[in-house]
């Protein structure tokens, strides 16, 4: 609706008009309440009725340079805040006629009876838009000589000395006072106008749910302020104190504006800080500019609610102290505007911020606040929305915990294990030493995350599902294992148990028990067939793979090394139950990874190699120096003739399997350890968001240092090869004048006591968090499972449909389809139970060995002090040193728990040995 104006006699009515259509209603200005009222006759029912609404939307512009004024009825919502608060200002109707349509003169008097008046009505008839001419009754208003006075400045001599120096706040602000020739001037007081800034402030304020300081406003009226009254100076005011509130206050700023054609010069000042709890003074303002100000306390927000919910935004306007920058330091303040935000939240609205971004807490924190004011407000809240920004705000604080704790873990760890170190019992200087600079890195985690390699538990279940598994595992590759002689075929069954001893085989099978246990892998888990890996290249590649391992003489890292640990990784696989659920190419990568994870170890550590400024460090830029050469080395030598054994891969399965073998490689660098460690506890917490690849890091990484959990002969044989590697590296040091690694100088080193702080800080937290993965990932995984196949198994079972037992055993029945063909694992963990009950026995069987083996160092510490043995002494002179005997396991079928006790005979037990009962079924936890 556009109502263009016609001045009425009657003040009462500023403009009539037509609506366009029926040319019966009217615009008028409500004495009493100083609103625009739109009055229109209606017809209804035969009846004659008189319609009145508020024009909330209606604004007065202008709309050409004669200064004509039109009242604009159209619905921008800017313009109707504008002149909506003006009206309120309650300025008595019959003396005022500014109030509403320039509200930038708010002392203006126009007289009714007022000639010039008169004179300038309806000066717009022949226009098509009947006009009041204001540039024309305020000419004709003015004094006669008041043309010569313009630019003079008029300001009372008192004002002018409060104005050089000081700042006012509004309710302090005099009238100014006017020549004695400004006849009917009115005389708009810095008062008035502070109150007319403040109270537009005050409402754009509001929109923009910005509160505007009192303190942060004074005004100066400026030494040459003008009184000469235009009616652009609404226009140039608003145009002013708009770009005012879009200055951020953080400093003082100033703005010269033109109010009622008077210059005054707004200073704008961020209050003085108070202390964070001190509530700020602050002042309501009285609108209509009559009442005094009145002292409010900080905690109202700036709009008032009137009992129909509409924001009544002058009825009680409270400026408060503070700024948009400065509410950061007040907290009151700060949840002040929260509420405001919460307000106007919309709590059914389904575009919430994604929970992964930074924004999404403040976003949930909104939504939280906003159901806590429907509460406040007792308004009823709909389960359903209650529900939804309930469960969005749970989403956004999980995916903060876990970005918060990824983000501090590596760094805090090791500061925990600084401390720890430093703790009650403290560790000798040397092994502290040599734990921190060995098993932490505070340097940034190279390892690049692809999204791919990001595939959480659960899509190994749906993978499950999708029967990818299926045939897969134990599936006898006849033809393979012929080829290997009896001897080692012989050894390679007990290839599954945690007690096997690889240098046994070793001894066997000539030197080759890198070649055979990674043979042995393979064919077991079908994988030569399934990646059509050529014979006659795998042979030759673990050919070389064994000469690159021997290239440096290493008394440790050698091919008996990479044999244990893929050896132990398959007791891992069997042990925790994730053959189940690995694919063929994650178990291809796994076992593939152990074999080359050393490949051409110099038999030196990455500190050495960064110490000497190696060229392996050049090309490596000091970033796990070794493990990159291990993983590169072994992908180049499947380059030379006849080593491809991934040529048969398609490309997908190469990438991917080139991928995970280069993540698992690197992540066996001992300066991972700790970050690695931290990472997976904090992943478990949340299981579904614990990446596929991770686990597999942490099995391989496990497996590396899995000696001080197996029989103490073994640990005992590969400790001493390991210092003797390490002795040598110190000798080296010693030679070159650089200072000797921890552990490696052979006549300080305290072996025994660098094993137990070895098994205490890093083998016992590694094995906690490995055996708690299983367990956590079991659950989910067979949990899952079970559901996924309930359906399909369920209703053909025998059992009580949807019993319990009926579904457990459709489960299990799924999982042992899986390896009905499998031929020489007839032990092999095939239905939930067994699964957990092995993990269980496994954790046992390790802690057992393993506090066995500290017990050993302890006593072997005892010794070594009393005859002051140093370094490899420790192996060659001590006195006889007869072991404990190893612990023996007694199983109890019911329940899977393992016992231990000290048996003088050392007993190797094999899962064959053990009485599972297979109808054993437990509940997935
Ligand atoms: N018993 C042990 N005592 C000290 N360090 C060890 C022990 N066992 C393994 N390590 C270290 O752990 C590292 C794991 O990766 P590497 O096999 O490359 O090299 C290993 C050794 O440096
Ligand atoms: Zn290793």
């Amino acid at each position: 609706m556009f109502a263009h104006g016609e001045c009425h006699q009657d003040l009462n009515y500023l403009v009539r008009s037509g609506n366009g259509q029926n040319g019966n209603s009217q615009v008028c200005l409500d004495k009493v309440t100083g609103r625009f009222l739109c009055t229109e006759l209606i017809h209804q029912n035969g009846l004659q009725r008189e319609s009145k609404a508020r024009l909330t939307n209606a604004a007065v512009h202008r709309t050409n340079s004669d200064g004509i004024l039109q009242l604009n009825c159209s619905s921008k919502r800017q313009k109707s805040r504008g002149l909506q608060g003006f009206c309120r200002k309650k300025i008595p109707l019959d003396t005022s006629l500014s109030t509403g349509a320039v509200p930038s003169s708010p002392g203006l008097q126009i007289p009714s009876n007022n000639r010039s008046y008169r004179q300038c009505k309806g000066t717009g008839s022949t226009h098509k838009t009947q006009t009041f001419d204001w540039r024309r009754f305020l000419r004709k208003s003015r004094a006669p000589n008041e043309e010569s006075n313009r630019g003079q400045p008029l300001v009372s001599d008192s004002l002018k000395d409060r104005n050089q120096n000081s700042t006012w706040s509004p309710d302090s602000l005099p009238a100014i006072k006017h020549s004695s020739n400004c006849v009917r001037r009115p005389s708009p007081s810095v008062k008035s106008i502070a109150h007319t800034i403040m109270s537009e402030e005050a409402t754009s304020a509001s929109d923009k749910k910005y509160q505007l300081s009192q303190d942060a406003r004074t005004i100066n009226q400026t030494q040459n302020a003008r009184t000469t009254l235009t009616p652009l100076a609404a226009v140039s005011c608003k145009e002013t104190t708009s770009k005012i509130d879009s200055i951020p206050l953080t400093k003082k700023v100033s703005r010269v504006i033109q109010v009622d054609g008077v210059s005054y010069k707004v200073t704008m000042e961020p209050p003085a800080r108070t202390s964070k709890r001190q509530s700020p003074v602050i002042k309501k303002i009285n609108l209509n500019g009559t009442g005094p100000l009145e002292n409010g306390t900080l905690g109202g927000s700036t709009c008032s609610r009137s009992a129909s919910g509409q924001v009544d935004r002058l009825s009680n306007l409270s400026v408060s102290v503070g700024n948009t920058p400065s509410l950061r330091g007040d907290p009151t303040a700060w949840d002040n505007e929260r509420n405001e935000k919460s307000t106007s939240i919309d709590l059914c609205a389904n575009d919430v911020v994604d929970p992964k971004l930074d924004d999404a807490l403040d976003h949930a924190a909104l939504r939280l606040r906003g159901l806590i004011g429907q509460l406040d407000s007792d308004q009823a809240c709909p389960a359903d929305v209650l529900r939804h920004n309930l469960e969005y705000a749970i989403s956004v604080l999980e995916s903060r915990h876990i970005k918060d704790v990824s983000r501090a873990e590596t760094n805090s760890f090791e500061d925990e294990m600084s401390t720890h170190l430093n703790g009650e019992t403290p560790v000798p200087p040397e092994i502290k030493r040599w734990l921190l600079q060995t098993f932490s890195n505070s340097k940034a985690d190279v390892r690049s995350k692809r999204d791919t390699e990001k595939r959480s538990l659960r899509s190994v279940v749906h993978a499950v599902q999708a029967g990818m598994f299926v045939e897969r595992i134990f599936r006898k590759n006849v033809e393979s294992t012929n080829n290997l002689p009896p001897v080692v075929i012989e050894k390679l069954k007990l290839g599954d148990e945690w007690t096997f001893d690889v240098f046994d085989l070793e001894e066997v099978s000539d030197g080759n028990s890198l070649k055979y246990v990674y043979f042995h892998l393979l064919s077991k888990y079908d994988l030569i067939r399934k990646f059509k890996i050529p014979q006659k290249s795998l042979w030759s590649y673990c050919h070389k793979l064994q000469q690159g391992y021997r290239r440096h003489n290493n008394r440790y890292h050698n091919p008996i090394h990479a044999a244990d640990v893929a050896q132990t990784l398959n007791c891992m696989l069997i042990q925790s139950g994730f053959v189940h659920w690995l694919s063929d190419q994650e178990i291809f990568s796994m076992i593939t990874a152990a074999v080359v994870h050393d490949l051409e170890h110099t038999g030196t550590t990455n500190n050495f190699h960064t110490n000497t400024r190696s060229n392996l460090a050049q090309l490596y830029n000091d970033r796990s120096v070794l493990e990159n050469h291990h993983i590169s080395s072994a992908f180049r030598l499947m380059q030379e003739d006849d080593c491809n054994i991934m040529s048969g891969m398609n490309t997908d399965d190469y990438q991917e399997c080139r991928a995970l073998m280069i993540d698992m490689v690197l992540a066996t660098d001992m300066s991972q350890h700790f970050g690695q460690i931290q990472k997976m506890k904090s992943a478990l917490s949340h299981p579904e968001t614990l990446e596929k690849s991770r686990a597999m890091c942490l099995m391989i990484h496990s497996a590396d240092i899995n000696h001080p959990s197996k029989p103490w002969h073994l640990h005992h044989k590969w400790t001493e090869r390991l210092v003797v590697e390490f002795f040598e590296q110190g000798d080296r040091e010693r030679e070159l004048n650089l200072p000797i690694s921890p552990l490696c100088d052979r006549h300080t080193t305290m072996v025994a006591q660098s094993q137990i702080g070895f098994i205490d800080y890093v083998i016992e937290p590694t094995f906690n968090i490995l055996f708690d993965m299983y367990k956590n990932v079991n659950g989910q995984v067979i949990h899952d499972h079970i559901l996924a196949t309930r359906s399909g198994s369920a209703s053909g079972s025998r059992g009580q449909p949807g019993s319990t037992a009926a579904r457990s055993s459709a489960a299990d029945d799924v999982l042992k389809r899986r390896f009905s063909d499998c031929s020489s694992y007839s032990s092999a963990i095939t239905n939930r139970a067994e699964i957990l009950r092995s993990t269980n026995e496994g954790r046992k069987r390790c802690f057992a060995y393993m506090e066995h083996n500290r017990t050993q160092w302890q006593r072997k510490n005892e010794i070594e002090r009393e005859h002051n043995l140093f370094g490899n002494d420790s192996f060659t002179k001590a006195p006889q040193f007869t072991p404990d005997p190893l612990p023996t396991f007694n199983i109890t079928p019911s329940n899977g728990t393992v016992t231990t006790s000290q048996q003088p005979t050392v007993t190797s037990q094999t899962t064959k040995d053990r009485t599972i009962d297979s109808n054993d079924v437990m509940e997935p936890t």
